[in-house]
């Protein structure tokens, strides 16, 4: 308990004061809803015998001290404040629910964004080895059962803890014996409902882990429609969404219904008790029967608000064991990801101020002894790299499949971090500043990401509209050779690619993908086999366009075919991640 406590507080940090500001309105509801409740017994007492003015204590203070004419006139008057009471009450609880609710559903949007934050500051490494259906999951289904099974129920349960208590505060004080028996009843449900508790977890665990699987199934299935469409293997992804399907429903049912189970096992308890408790009350003291009507009266007022308090109470700590598994997730992707990149997450926060930061280069970006091993791999994938590159020149990266081409790219590009080894630009580590690094390289990667948007969008990627420059826009289209398509395509710039840019051809999304790095207008763009995907005639266009750039940008180039690389001042042949020989195209490729 106080280890789920400590972790919810943890997930809800700087949050705390509002929290006790909810549970304090809720306190409040209740309190309310005792008092509403308690209001009526009053009335109905009077306005069946008027007499009992004179028998209680409380109604007869109130009446000779507030000097009332005549007894029917302080029954309408106690009438009059009853209603008043229940108006009050409903408009209050109402008020205070709102802001329940818009606390509660602004967490979840706050959380949903803290954990998109936290991935889009992880290392490069970490997004490697997880699979994006469960990020999506914490960040979408995750945090709504956060707030829905956990915050919200968890509120409910004091509240209704509070109810209980008050109740039963009032019960001890009108009729002792009675309350003792309905403590009883109460008791053995807890007692009841607690042997459910791991299996709730359980089912909690199972549902949340195949409704994961089942993104990951539409992602894969839908995600790869073609391949799915062309192998025939639609029913294997409905076979396993089916079964995963089955899983969720079967775990969120039996979950379900078992946290309602205790109205129903409460109510007939209480009910045989009644019975038992007349019969037996009958049969020992027949005489008293004004006696019996006011301890069934309790029984009454118990079954009114006690009931529901106590079955709420239990079915939302049964929601809360449903769902400590999202609390769990939560806690530890924040305490995992905040612990790994604490001062990452600080400045991506100041994400504005980030983009503007600045390294200078002027002469030469260095390798230096570069050795990286990817997590868990047996061997390294680059052994001890050293790579000059002087401003305004062109490298061109070949080797075999495997031999580490990629990998060296994605250390250039900051996403690795090398075991050992630096990069230097003029003499400066890049890892002073690895943001203001980054902020010198355009990039165009083997498969360009398209967004569902229009091509202005998808080049002008991460600006917002209205700082979207035009003329930029016009010259990296123009030398992306891109002018040509966009004037036929009915919209111009204004097209929408469709989702990862099917609207277009391979040839096209990858001249869109070198249109957005030239848009940036980075010193260093860096192409991974930025023209594999093209045509003959378009390639030699975009190869044209990239030789153009030629001694005003800094290039590194990854290409398996040749030509590509023709104009670079030095290739670098890499094999088993060492570099195996460099100099010039001449050296390096026609003396192979
Ligand atoms: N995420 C990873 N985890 C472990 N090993 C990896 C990972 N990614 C790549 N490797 C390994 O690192 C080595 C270099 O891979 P890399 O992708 O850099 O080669 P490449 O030259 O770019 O190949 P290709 O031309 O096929 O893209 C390979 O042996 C590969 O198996």
């Amino acid at each position: 308990m106080i280890k789920f406590l400590s972790k919810f507080l943890y997930v809800l940090r700087g949050k705390q004061k509002k929290l006790l500001v909810m549970i304090f309105l809720f306190l409040c509801i209740s309190l309310l809803e005792v008092i509403g409740t308690g209001a009526i017994g009053p009335f109905i007492s009077l306005a069946t015998n008027l007499e009992n003015i004179e028998q209680n204590y409380w109604l007869n203070w109130v009446y000779s001290n507030l000097k009332f004419t005549s007894k029917n006139q302080y029954l309408l008057t106690v009438g009059f404040l009853v209603i008043i009471i229940f108006y009050v009450k409903s408009f209050l609880s109402f008020k205070a629910q709102k802001l329940i609710f818009k606390f509660s559903f602004g967490q979840q949007g706050e959380l949903s964004l803290k954990l998109m934050r936290l991935y889009l500051a992880a290392p490069y490494t970490f997004h490697i080895n997880r699979n994006s259906a469960t990020l999506i999951q914490n960040i979408i289904n995750e945090t709504s059962k956060f707030v829905n099974g956990l915050m919200i129920p968890l509120l409910v349960s004091i509240s209704n803890a509070a109810v209980i208590m008050a109740l039963i505060a009032l019960l001890i004080f009108t009729n002792a014996m009675a309350t003792l028996m309905i403590a009883l009843i109460l008791l053995i449900g807890l007692l009841l409902f607690h042997n459910f508790k791991d299996r709730l977890g359980y089912w909690g665990k199972e549902g949340s882990e195949s409704s994961a699987e089942m993104i990951r199934l539409v992602n894969h299935g839908l995600g790869g429609i073609k391949e799915t469409r062309v192998i025939g293997c639609e029913s294997y992804f409905e076979e396993k969404l089916q079964k995963q399907a089955q899983r969720f429903g079967d775990s969120v049912s039996l979950a379900v219904s078992f946290s309602n189970l205790p109205r129903y096992v409460i109510e007939p308890f209480l009910i045989t008790f009644i019975i038992i408790f007349t019969f037996l009350f009958l049969a020992f003291d027949k005489d008293n029967y004004q006696n019996l009507s006011s301890i069934l009266g309790v029984f009454a007022l118990a079954s009114i608000r006690l009931l529901p308090a106590t079955s709420n109470l239990l079915s939302s700590v049964n929601t809360i064991k449903y769902n400590t598994i999202s609390l769990e997730k939560i806690y530890l992707e924040f305490k995992d990801l905040e612990q790994a990149s604490e001062n990452k997450f600080t400045t991506i926060i100041d994400s504005k101020t980030e983009s503007k930061l600045a390294i200078s280069f002027e002469n030469i970006v260095s390798l230096n002894s570069v050795v990286y091993c990817y997590p868990n791999a047996s061997k390294n994938a680059l052994e001890g790299i050293d790579i000059e590159i002087k401003k305004g020149n062109s490298i061109g990266l070949i080797g075999k499949s495997g031999s580490g081409k990629t990998t060296l790219v994605d250390v250039i590009l900051g996403l690795l971090t090398p075991q050992h080894g630096d990069i230097k630009v003029d003499g400066v580590s890049i890892y002073d500043d690895l943001r203001a690094w980054q902020n010198l390289i355009g990039y165009v990667p083997q498969s360009i990401f398209l967004i569902d948007d229009t091509i202005e969008k998808n080049i002008a990627f991460g600006v917002a509209d209205d700082a979207i420059d035009h003329e930029r826009l016009y010259n990296a289209i123009e030398s992306a050779q891109l002018t040509e398509l966009i004037k036929q395509l009915p919209d111009g710039i204004k097209t929408v690619v469709g989702e990862r840019g099917v609207l277009l051809s391979g040839g096209q999304r990858q001249r869109v993908g070198i249109a957005r790095a030239l848009y940036h207008e980075r010193e260093i763009l860096v192409f991974d086999e930025a023209t594999a995907a093209l045509d003959n005639e378009t390639e030699a266009l975009v190869t044209e366009s990239i030789r153009a750039l030629s001694g005003i940008k800094t290039m590194i180039i990854i290409a398996h075919r040749l030509s590509t690389i023709e104009h670079c001042d030095r290739i670098y042949m890499l094999q088993n991640g060492r570099v195996l020989k460099s100099g010039s195209y001449q050296e390096v490729v026609m003396s192979k």
